[in-house]
This record gives structure tokens, sequence and C-alpha cells, in this order.
């Protein structure tokens, strides 16, 4: 009963897929053992609702809190997992990965001080600053009129900021769809499971300067040829050549948060029109009109499989907020640290 060279290649590369299969499952199951539903219920019962809110009170007043802090998770989570790193200040005159490039715009490191401050002051040194990151990103995909998911709790924070790994590998507003899919292939992540996570970009504000090539200078002097043409009038009308710090607003916006190119010049945001349940389906239907407003979105419907997947959440809003919510649930348990692995810490900017 030999076989032939193929034949044992072949079982060998069964068996090598079985065991790093196991390997997987034995890191996942490693994972949930520590991490569980409700880890505070014990040592701070109140934890999940002072997050809650918390969360809501910000709403209320700045409702930029809501993609402030879902993009913090995603920033937090690809980058040497959910640790709540992106949070650390600088110190002792090692670079912090807030000050990599990729995260120079993002906002919210106050709204997470806010929170934390109300978690020490009911249970001082008990609920991670990675929990708070996690827990306070799901409760803005809820206020903006995304899916509730689950989540596990029981992370721990780390000690270590990585600038460098933020600098080279957060993926790029100017990425194409090859470089985009391998980027969140290499944390874990399909073509549909990517096709839904940058249903995110459903809500908040894109500055013009991540545009503004792809109106003027996209290959020379041309703008790029994927923009709808009315659109792209509309885009050079709100992100002037001069001015390519400004922002303008992206696809329809049925919220003040929502699917909004939205301008720190007020008086600049432009809104979609559409109903309040909006989240996701009208980012795909914007990519369908070709009005995605990042070329990496835009990107999303040059693939056969990531194109399929646009034009499936486009129109089936169930099937979305199953994806998406399931999604985030898996972007949120990336590498994170449990148990002794790590600690919480006191202050969310500062190891302990
Ligand atoms: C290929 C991957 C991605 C790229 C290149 C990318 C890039 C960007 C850029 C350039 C902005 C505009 C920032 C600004 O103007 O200040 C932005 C905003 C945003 N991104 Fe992404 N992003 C990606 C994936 C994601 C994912 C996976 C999430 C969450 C799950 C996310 C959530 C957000 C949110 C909510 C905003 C709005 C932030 C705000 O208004 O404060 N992004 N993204």
């Amino acid at each position: 009963n030999r076989k032939s060279p193929f034949e044992k290649d072949k079982i060998r590369s069964q068996s090598d897929r079985r065991k790093i299969q196991q390997e997987d499952e034995d890191r996942d199951h490693a994972v949930h053992q520590l991490l569980r539903y409700d880890y505070y219920n014990e040592t701070c019962p109140s934890a999940e609702q002072i997050i809650r809110s918390a969360v809501q009170e910000l709403y209320d007043r700045r409702p930029e809190v809501a993609p402030a802090l879902l993009r913090l998770v995603f920033h937090d989570c690809f980058v040497e997992g959910c640790e709540a790193s992106v949070l650390l200040d600088p110190a002792d005159g090692i670079e912090s990965e807030k000050e990599a490039l990729p995260n120079e715009s993002l906002k919210g490191f106050d709204f997470i001080d806010i929170i934390k401050s109300k978690l020490e002051e009911a249970c001082p040194g008990v609920v991670s600053c990675a929990d708070i990151l996690a827990l306070a990103a799901r409760e803005s995909v809820l206020l903006a009129g995304g899916p509730f998911y689950p989540l596990y709790t029981g992370r721990k924070d780390g000690t270590d900021s990585y600038y460098e790994v933020a600098t080279y590998e957060l993926p790029a507003p100017q990425d194409n769809l090859s470089k985009t899919i391998n980027s969140f292939a290499s944390r874990g992540f399909d073509e549909r499971e990517t096709v839904s996570l940058l249903g995110a970009h459903s809500v908040g504000t894109i500055h013009c300067k991540f545009l503004i090539n792809r109106l003027y200078n996209f290959s020379g002097t041309e703008p790029d040829p994927s923009i709808d043409t009315e659109f792209l009038d509309l885009l050079r009308s709100k992100c002037n050549h001069s001015h390519p710090s400004s922002s303008p607003s992206s696809s329809p916006s049925p919220s003040p948060t929502q699917n909004s190119l939205s301008n720190e010049n007020p008086g600049m945001k432009m809104d979609y029109e559409g109903p309040q349940t909006g989240f996701g389906t009208l980012y795909y239907r914007s990519l369908l009109q070709r009005k995605g407003l990042l070329f990496v979105d835009q990107q999303l419907t040059a693939g056969e499989e990531t194109g399929t997947w646009v034009r499936a959440y486009a129109w089936d809003v169930l099937l979305f907020e199953r994806d998406f919510g399931l999604t985030m649930i898996k972007l949120s348990n990336l590498q994170v640290l449990t148990g002794p692995m790590g600690q919480v810490r006191l202050n969310c900017r500062k190891v302990n």
C-alpha cells in the first residue's frame, strides 16, 4: 500500500491544515475560557450599564462620539490585538501608536477617559481599558443605527505601544483591493468579513485630504474614473484643491453622524436622503452608484467576490447586520490578553 509522493504530499498538507485548524480552535477555546459573558458580574456588576449610559450621554451632546469610538476599536485591535495599546500616550521618549501616521486623525481618547473615570469611581481598578473600548464601540454601533452584538469580557490591557506596526500595517485609504484583502487576511478576515467591516464607513467624517487625489490628480491630471461624474463635481465643490485639509461630507446621511463625509467647517455638510435605519445599506448602495468616498471603499466593487457582497449588503439589511455583528465580535476578540497576561490600567493613557 505504497503512496505516491503526490499522495503523501496531499496527506501531509491535509494533516498540516488539520493541525493549523486544531491550533486555531485551541487558541479560540483558550481565549473563550478566559473571556466570558458578564466577566464583571461579581466584581463590577454595573460595568456594562455604566458604559452604556456614558456613551449615550456623550452621544446626546456630541454624536461624533459614535464614529470616533468605532474607529478606535478597529485601530486598536488591528495592531497587535485588542489590548488598548492605541490609548497609550508617548512616555519616556518612546513613540506611541497614537503618533503613527494612520492614527493621526483618531478621535475619542477624551471620551474613553470620561467613561474610564466613571468606572473607576464605581469599581476602582477592575474594568480594563480594552473592555471599555470593545463595549463602547458596540454601544456606538447601536446608537448609530447598526446592530447589537453580544461580547465576551475579561480583556486585559497591554503594556506596550506598537508605533511601527501601526505605521506600516494599518490599511491606507488609497490601497487597492488586493492590498486591502491581503491586509485583512493577515488578521484572519476573509473577503466577506472585510466587506462587512467596511460598512463601518456608514458613519463619521472623512477629511478631504484622504480623497483629494481622486478628484484632481489620480493619474496625472485626471480624476479617478471610478467616481460618478456628478458626484465628482459635488466633491470638488466641497473639497477645494487649495484646502485639502477641510472635509466634505460622505455618502448621504440620515442622521448627523451617518454616512457623512461631513465637514469640520459647519455648513459644508452633505446628507444622504434616507431612512433612519440606513447603517450599512446606504454605504453599499453609494458604492454601487460609484459614490464611494475613499478609493479603498470604491474598490470593493472591483472584485468579483467583494462585489457580490457589496450587492448583497446593499439590499439585504438583515444579512448585513448579522455579518457585521459577527465580524465585530471577531475583531473585538483579536489577540486579546487575559488573566495574568495583562493588567487593568488605572489610567487608559499610561501603564500602571
Ligand atoms: C481598508 C481599511 C480602512 C481604511 C483604509 C480606513 C481609512 C479611514 C480613513 C482615511 C478615515 C477618515 C479619517 C479622517 O478623515 O479623519 C476613516 C474613517 C473612519 N473609519 Fe475607517 N478605514 C478602514 C477600515 C475601517 C474599519 C474596519 C472600521 C471599523 C470597524 C472603520 C471605521 C471608521 C470610522 C467609524 C470612521 C469615521 C471616524 C470619525 O468620524 O471619527 N474603518 N477610515
